[in-house]
């Protein structure tokens, strides 16, 4: 194959506006890990969309990827239909990202102030720390910053200027409930002003409150792209609780077909199963007389949990499944 990091040739590919962002059939590897495989996936102007995936599932990869701070191996990635260089360069892209130091020795105001005049479209100073919330620490040095803080100061590089979409790499690390609260409030009134929002999340209630969209990331691949409620239903796994009075012998239930997962505290057993109804006949056929017993849908957790753990057992591709 071609190898075509970038291309501007997409321009009339479709009817109305490009994609904000799109790629097709992307691919990196690091040596012999392939950390973004053949990665199909567009969003679209005023989406808020979470990249959800296990430790190592590909989420910074595709982020670096996206913002052009790595170049594919193959297939065409675009920004407004454009390479990513050039939508940085034009103000259209705003990003906060986990690493990276911010100049300890400067403080807070100055630290946005560049960043406003570096930006093509690029807010008032006074502005930009209102919405972040940081004009109390303006006159902070960075380097005396709380993790939380610091968190705050990276939000308002990334919205130091008119971006339409904007980029956040797990975005609330470090800050406490209430600091989460606050932040998302911040970023619900960027959506409303029209802009895109793409971010990479471990908690899944923020992906389950927060985005329009969920995207499933797994081994490099979308594994699962919908709305919460959607992929909830798409995992299809119920959650079975019930008591048992015998002595539990978890061996045995760990042979129960569909199951996903096992707990076992005291008495009571939780299971997640791909099929409810066929776990718990397989329960009686066991000789277990299981009582209190409750069936239930999955939270957006649970519903990871269940896509991921169920494509772990499949292999991934042909060639896998051959080995
Ligand atoms: N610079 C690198 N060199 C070698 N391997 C890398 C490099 N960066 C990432 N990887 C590997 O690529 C895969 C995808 O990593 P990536 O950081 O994109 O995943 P992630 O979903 O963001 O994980 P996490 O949730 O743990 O941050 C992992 O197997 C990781 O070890």
């Amino acid at each position: 194959m071609t190898t075509t990091a970038t291309t501007t040739a997409v321009a009339g590919h479709r009817a109305g506006p490009a994609p904000v962002v799109s790629f097709q059939k992307v691919s990196k590897s690091y040596g012999a890990v392939r950390a973004v495989d053949d990665l199909n996936l567009e969003l679209h102007p005023g989406e808020t969309v979470a990249l959800l995936g296990p430790n190592g599932a590909g989420k910074s990869s595709t982020l670096d990827l996206l913002l052009g701070l790595r170049t594919p191996d193959s297939g065409t990635l675009t920004l407004f239909g454009t390479t990513p260089q050039q939508a940085i360069a034009q103000g259209k892209v705003g990003a906060m990202l986990q690493s990276g130091g911010l100049m300890d020795g400067v403080k807070v105001r100055e630290l946005v102030r560049l960043a406003s005049d570096l930006h093509p479209r690029g807010y008032p100073v006074d502005q930009i720390l209102a919405t972040a919330g940081i004009t109390e620490i303006g006159d902070r040095l960075i380097g005396k910053l709380s993790g939380g803080q610091e968190q705050r100061v990276r939000f308002a590089l990334a919205t130091a200027g008119a971006n339409d979409l904007i980029v956040l790499d797990e975005p609330t690390t470090g800050m406490d409930v209430s600091a989460r609260q606050t932040f998302w409030g911040t970023m619900r009134e960027q959506v409303q002003q029209g802009r895109t929002v793409l971010f990479a999340t471990h908690y899944l209630e923020e992906a389950d409150e927060i985005a329009d969209r969920v995207i499933v990331l797994h081994r490099g691949r979308v594994l699962a792209d919908g709305t919460a409620a959607e992929i909830k239903a798409r995992a299809g796994a119920r959650r079975v609780t019930f008591d048992l009075d015998e002595p539990i012998d978890r061996s045995a239930l760990h042979g129960l077909p569909f199951l996903t997962a096992l707990e076992i505290s005291g008495h009571t057993v939780r299971i997640q199963s791909q099929n409810a109804d066929a776990t718990v006949h397989a329960l009686y056929g066991l000789g277990l007389y299981p009582h209190n017993l409750e069936v239930s849908g999955l939270g957006l957790e649970q519903a990871f949990i269940a896509l991921t753990t169920a494509s772990d057992a499949t292999p991934a591709t042909a060639e896998e499944a051959a080995r």
